[in-house]
């Protein structure tokens, strides 16, 4: 099964993100996950556009890039240029998610879906065999540090189940209060892409707790 850990960079030192780069291109996470916050969507606004240019300078891993942003449809062309490998936008933001889709998919790059905790699994259903992978929001989108919702095993496997159903190979990724403790269980569990910020750049040893993710 794919196993992988996507540090999500917001958890970094902005004073220093090339550091930041740095060490995530010397560690074994696959993935380097960039989430873009609008004020709008969600209540926080994170960067744009130049810092993930800055960050695509001086990263060696794909960037997964998490879109908090309304009417991201605007917008894809800039991010895909901007550095994007992977491009994930919230079903709640859009009117005709499979126009969204198709969008991202015209630029090259992979494509995912995500809702946040108080939206039914069950909306995914229509895109699971159209996407890359589905993201499943664990707290609500707008704040890094925040504490696992518990109530997202249950989510996984109805996500599971769905994707199965559907025979489609789309990848399941969550995010938000992800850590060394809830890793193996999450991965257990099937999922196969975990974002982490503040327990990875938070860490003592950020490389180690990397590989203890993979690894416990
Ligand atoms: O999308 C996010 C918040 O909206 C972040 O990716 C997420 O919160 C990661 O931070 P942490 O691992 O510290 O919970
Ligand atoms: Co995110």
């Amino acid at each position: 099964m794919t196993k992988i850990i996507s540090p999500s960079i917001l958890a970094a030192d902005f004073g220093n993100l090339q550091a930041a780069c740095e060490m995530i291109n010397g560690s074994e996470a696959q993935w380097l996950h960039i989430d873009i916050m609008d004020g709008s969507f969600v209540p926080n606004i994170s960067f744009g556009f130049p810092v993930l240019e800055a960050v695509k300078k001086h990263s060696t891993k794909p960037l997964d890039v998490h879109l908090m942003i309304v009417n991201p449809e605007k917008y894809i062309s800039r991010f895909a240029k901007a550095g994007a490998d992977i491009l994930t936008f919230h079903y709640e933001t859009v009117e005709n998610p499979l126009s969204v889709i198709e969008l991202i998919r015209a630029e090259g790059i992979k494509v995912g879906i995500t809702i946040n905790p108080d939206v039914p699994v069950s909306v995914l259903e229509p895109f699971v065999d159209k996407v890359d992978l589905v993201l499943l929001m664990t707290v609500f989108a707008g704040y890094g540090g925040q504490k696992f919702m518990d109530n997202s095993y249950d989510r996984i496997a109805e996500l599971k189940e769905i994707i199965e159903r559907k025979k489609a190979h789309c990848l399941i990724e969550v995010d938000g209060g992800v850590n060394e403790d809830n890793a193996s269980i999450l991965f257990e569990s099937g999922v196969n892409v975990l974002v982490a910020g503040s327990a990875v750049f938070g860490a003592p040893d950020p490389l180690k707790t990397i590989h203890n993710m993979l690894n416990t």
